[in-house]
């Protein structure tokens, strides 16, 4: 842990030359607890695994041998996660950036170049509108304009994205000198402009160029075309006529469409606008595309030809910047000689603006993308999240030590760009590293670049610089940087899951492992803290276990659980109010509620049943060529019945998903076991009662935990209810469930 100038923890004096830091960092103050509980917790779960064993040695029955040796198992991986996790908590670490003191000495003129990535992937799951708004957001940022370059990659290759960035650039010699003048925050017009609604005639004007500039390209997409009334001349029209003949999604040219130029196009006040370059890779049908890293690895070469400047931003199209400020944080630690040459990347939380007051789905993680965050920083390096990130273009380049081999000259990070940007060399060279044969034979993707070979690129890319020597910073300020759209209903969150939790599981079974590879090059605690992800679906295993086999006993009259009073009955309740219990703190000392953590504990419960182990599945069918997922791009846009819904808390349906069998299946078990064992226990009186009562408390929290499926299923009938198909379906499978486990509990 070092600061500035190389001194330890908590430094905020000035350093020895008189200098304030530009920076500090001091441990986190849970560390201590954080470390004690975990040795605590440690010892407890090893005595549940002796206990485990010794029921699994004794068991006389088949039914008391399967239902111990699946706890068992399940156990087992719960005990492996923990351990994964309990890395992250041990030395988690708090940063601060103070830019104020970095105005005081460094010029703006020394500030160096900043490109901008934003991807896009599809109009219709991605309105251009909001693509613009991010790229408007952007290019505003409080940093010297002629030094930002913004490029639009457009998986698409849609034309409607690139006339509604045509628009922005007009808009653009508009919206930036109002945001300076007026020291707006919010620099994305849709944002500011929901926001604000006391205007002077400025405002007005202004506001009304944005509505204009909206239903322009509403209506070109609304039509289908970009008609000839909005095609102002013939260098337009020749752009345009390239959607013409022949051109498809999935088979079209290269195109690169220089918007703005920072040397050339000026803004209302004289000011020079940033370069904004839209770039649409070719595609075709007989060649790998590699997704979102396949695109960013095209801009990254596009790029070093036409600006490449030193830092490199990577932005998801739905995550507009909230803070223009944010460059000048980058820069407190970029001009940390100390850290500067290792330094890879620099990490923003991926922040989510609008989720309603309970966060239904679960989108605040607070773990997942702030609190382990801090933890892996601690340990050498934050992982890359796809969006918010910050390189340094060098890092993309191979090893601190030695930079790749990469052809041609103007390829090279280090190579200082003298063409103009629209100079006819320039233009050309760049089309020909954006063709799809470009990377075939070269280190793209694997030594060079986004990496190629999991679903969740940005992990990986991380992943294999930090093995590399890179180091990485996690940078959390209390104005989020920037803020971004969850998907608001379930279908959505949980395909996300899946494609999240397969590509994670892709990686966590490679020969890139944490396990193996990771250990070994990067040491046991980073090792394990990149398990706590690569195999967080492998949690569904033990989740499916807890919610069907104690309640399958329970129906059966089979106790699985210590009775109460005995010690082992203790240590049960342990184990399970502890991980609950640190969860929860941790979540409600980070500003959230008790109902945002509920929430957040029933997604765990619900995504582990259903997406993760749908991942799990198809991660175990590919080597016999059973799955074929791709990259399906999470939809930006929802109706306003839904949005209605949302922000009242009821839970979205709606489609039948087959994602919806497991959690809707294990909410019948649940309800009929604890029903039943109800009956059991009235019945059967004080000793059955003792014997089963863990079994039922565990079915009443899943019940408490799929009120709103109870709810879905039987007291609704809005568009978002569960459909009947899915009720029919999770019926059958429950009846067979219970009729195996009863034949086996004969035996
Ligand atoms: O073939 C593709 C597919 C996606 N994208 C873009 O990738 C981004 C992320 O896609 P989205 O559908 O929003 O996925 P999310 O699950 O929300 O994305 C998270 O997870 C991804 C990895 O699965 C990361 O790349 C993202 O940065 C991270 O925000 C979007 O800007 C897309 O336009 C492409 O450019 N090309
Ligand atoms: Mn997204």
């Amino acid at each position: 842990m070092r600061s500035q100038s190389g001194r330890d923890d908590n430094s905020t004096a000035p350093e020895p030359n008189n200098q304030p830091p530009f920076h500090t960092v001091e441990r986190h103050p849970r560390t201590g607890p954080n470390r004690f509980f975990a040795a605590v917790y440690t010892l407890a779960i090893l005595a549940l695994l002796y206990r485990h064993a010794q029921t699994l040695v004794n068991s006389t029955t088949l039914a008391s041998f399967s239902f111990t040796l699946s706890l068992l198992i399940a156990d087992l991986v719960l005990a492996f996660m923990w351990a994964a996790a309990q890395a992250l908590r041990m030395c988690p670490i708090r940063r601060k950036q103070y830019p104020e003191n970095l105005k005081k000495f460094i010029r703006e003129e020394e500030f160096p170049g900043l490109d901008v990535f934003v991807c896009t992937a599809d109009p219709y799951k991605e309105p251009p509108i909001g693509v613009v708004n991010t790229a408007l957001s952007l290019m505003a940022y409080d940093y010297p304009t002629e030094k930002i370059s913004v490029y639009v990659s457009d998986d698409a290759g849609s034309a409607f994205t690139l006339f509604a960035f045509m628009e922005a650039a007009k808009f653009a010699s508009y919206w930036l000198p109002f945001c300076r003048e007026n020291d707006i925050m919010d620099r994305s017009p849709h944002v500011y402009f929901s926001s604000v609604h006391s205007t002077n005639s400025d405002t007005d004007k202004i506001k009304e160029m944005y509505e204009n500039m909206k239903a322009k390209v509403e209506n070109v997409m609304n039509r289908g075309e970009v008609s000839e009334i909005y095609i102002n001349d013939d260098e337009e029209r020749e752009v345009f006529n390239k959607w013409k003949s022949g051109f498809t999604l999935q088979d079209h040219p290269t195109v690169i469409q220089v918007l703005l130029d920072s040397r050339h196009n000026k803004d209302i006040t004289g000011h020079f606008l940033p370069n904004l370059i839209y770039v649409s890779r070719q595609k075709s049908k007989t060649s790998l595309h590699y997704f979102k890293a396949g695109a960013l690895n095209v801009l990254l070469r596009v790029s070093t030809i036409m600006t490449n400047a030193p830092l490199i931003l990577t932005q998801d199209c739905d995550m507009y910047s909230n803070d223009p400020t944010t460059p000048l944080r980058i820069l407190c630690y970029v001009y940390d000689l100390a850290i500067q040459p290792t330094l890879g990347f620099i990490q923003f939380p991926q922040r989510f603006q609008g989720l309603n007051k309970d966060d239904t789905y679960g989108y605040e993680f607070k773990h997942i993308i702030r609190l382990h965050p801090r933890g892996a920083d601690g340990l050498g390096g934050a992982y890359y999240f796809g969006t918010g990130t910050f390189f340094r273009r060098r890092a993309l380049f191979g090893d601190p030590s030695a930079c790749v081999e990469t052809g041609i000259p103007e390829l090279s990070p280090d190579y200082v760009v003298k063409k103009h940007i629209k100079s006819p060399d320039v233009l050309a060279l760049a089309h020909g590293v954006a063709s799809c044969n470009y990377e075939i034979q070269t280190q793209w993707g694997s030594k060079m670049g986004f990496r190629y070979g999991s679903l969740v690129e940005d992990l990986f890319t991380g992943y294999q610089m930090h093995s590399e020597g890179w180091r990485s910073i996690f940078c959390d300020p209390e104005r989020a940087a920037f803020l971004g759209n969850a998907p608001i209903n379930l279908v959505d969150a949980l395909y996300q899951w899946e494609r999240w939790g397969l590509g994670l599981l892709e990686i966590g079974l490679s020969k890139y492992s944490p396990i193996t590879f990771g250990t070994r090059t990067m040491g046991l605690p980073i090792g394990l803290g990149y398990s706590c992800y690569t195999f967080w679906t492998i949690l569904s295993i033990p989740t499916t276990i807890y919610a069907f086999i104690p309640q399958l006993g329970l129906f059966n009259g089979v106790s699985v659980f210590p009775k109460m009073y005995e010690p082992w009955f203790l240590l049960h309740v342990f184990l399970f109010l502890g991980a609950y219990g640190q969860d929860f703190i941790e979540y409600v000392i980070e500003g959230s509620s008790f109902r945002k953590w509920w929430s957040s504990q029933r997604m765990w419960m619900i995504r582990n049943l259903s997406s993760f182990a749908f991942a799990t599945a198809e991660c175990l069918l590919k080597p016999i060529g059973l799955s074929s997922y791709g990259f399906i791009v999470t939809s930006k846009v929802v109706d306003d019945e839904q949005y209605k819904r949302y922000y009242r808390g009821v839970w979205e349906f709606g489609a039948p998903s087959t994602l919806f069998v497991p959690p809707t299946t294990a909410a019948i078990i649940n309800l009929l076991s604890f029903i039943w064992g109800a009956v059991l226990i009235f019945s059967g009186g004080r000793d059955v009662g003792e014997s089963l009562i863990l079994q039922m408390v565990l079915a009443g929290c899943i019940v408490l935990n799929c009120l709103p499926i109870y709810e879905a299923i039987a007291l609704r009938s809005d568009h978002g209810k569960m459909p009947a198909k899915i009720t029919i379906i999770s019926t059958f499978v429950a009846g067979a469930l219970y009729a195996a486990t009863s034949i086996i509990s004969k035996w």
